[in-house]
């Protein structure tokens, strides 16, 4: 693991960010608390992000949020997250806020269009190697992680650009070894800023390490706190170099909310 990847500059911007008064953390999962894995069902968050995750969990005034492309119920499954956490799946096409949170539903047209991208996608991962296709409520994805030589995994990303392009009412989504078609548009920007007037925090943190994440980063405004995981051009203010460094950044808001607001002393009183 990293040994400090913070530069003096984040760390002051996470100390700076935890002295509001009422935080959201919005976290990204895959690339960001999570490594990058061949298998995309055995993605876990590295232990120490799962850690800090944990930590900042109980502290007042701290609302923590997963913003993921995944579906929810692989989210909640694979990322295991704390009791409270609010959980933003599918780019932001699905939500869950609470027992309440209304599942997602398609139209009918929705429904026609999600079909034809699996069977589309299905098709051209049929005809190449290593290419597999993940089923999901508001679309698919083809992934070419498994194919070794990246010239070859690009033409099948490309055959699959110009497919979905003649499906209407499909939307793609750009991303590491992935291409994805949605049927619902949505994101991860529209989700944030949807909690921010929800929740009404003080402050908004967000990490992200793709190119989705980028309009999560393009709403962060004054007193927000935005970090990029790993390279690629960003609009975050800060970058760490990989996902076991988020645990660093996590740390360091978590050890100031508990110096400011320190847990009630388990000690009998005399
Ligand atoms: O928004 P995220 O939480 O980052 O999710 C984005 C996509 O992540 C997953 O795919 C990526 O991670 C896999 C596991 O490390 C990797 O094998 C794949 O190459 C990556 O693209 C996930 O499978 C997608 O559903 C998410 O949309």
């Amino acid at each position: 693991m990293t040994a400090d990847a913070l530069s003096p500059e984040l760390r002051a911007a996470a100390e700076r960010f935890a002295a509001a008064d009422s935080l959201l953390i919005c976290l990204d999962f895959d690339g960001c608390v999570a490594e990058l894995v061949a298998d995309a069902y055995s993605a876990r968050p590295v232990p120490v992000n799962a850690e800090a995750i944990r930590r900042l969990a109980p502290l007042k005034d701290v609302t923590l949020a997963y913003v993921s492309g995944r579906p929810l119920v692989d989210l909640q499954n694979q990322a295991d997250p704390p009791e409270g956490t609010v959980l933003v799946g599918s780019h932001g096409a699905e939500k869950y806020l609470g027992p309440d949170s209304p599942g997602l539903k398609l139209t009918a047209a929705q429904e026609a269009a999600r079909t034809e991208v699996v069977d589309v996608l299905e098709q051209i991962a049929g005809q190449h190697d290593g290419a597999w296709v993940e089923h999901k409520p508001a679309g698919a994805a083809i992934h070419v992680r498994h194919i070794d030589d990246d010239q070859a995994a690009e033409q099948v990303l490309n055959e699959a650009r110009a497919a979905l392009s003649a499906i209407d009412g499909a939307h793609a989504k750009e991303g590491k070894k992935i291409l994805e078609a949605v049927v619902v548009l949505a994101t991860k920007g529209e989700a944030i800023q949807e909690l921010r007037e929800l929740l009404k925090p003080a402050a908004v943190f967000f990490a992200g390490d793709d190119v989705t994440d980028e309009h999560g980063f393009a709403v962060l405004g004054d007193g927000d706190l935005g970090v990029k995981v790993g390279e690629g051009d960003t609009a975050a203010e800060f970058r760490i170099p990989e996902p076991a460094a988020l645990a660093q950044v996590l740390n360091v808001v978590a050890e100031a909310r508990e110096s400011a607001q320190p847990r009630e002393s388990t000690q009998p009183r005399h």
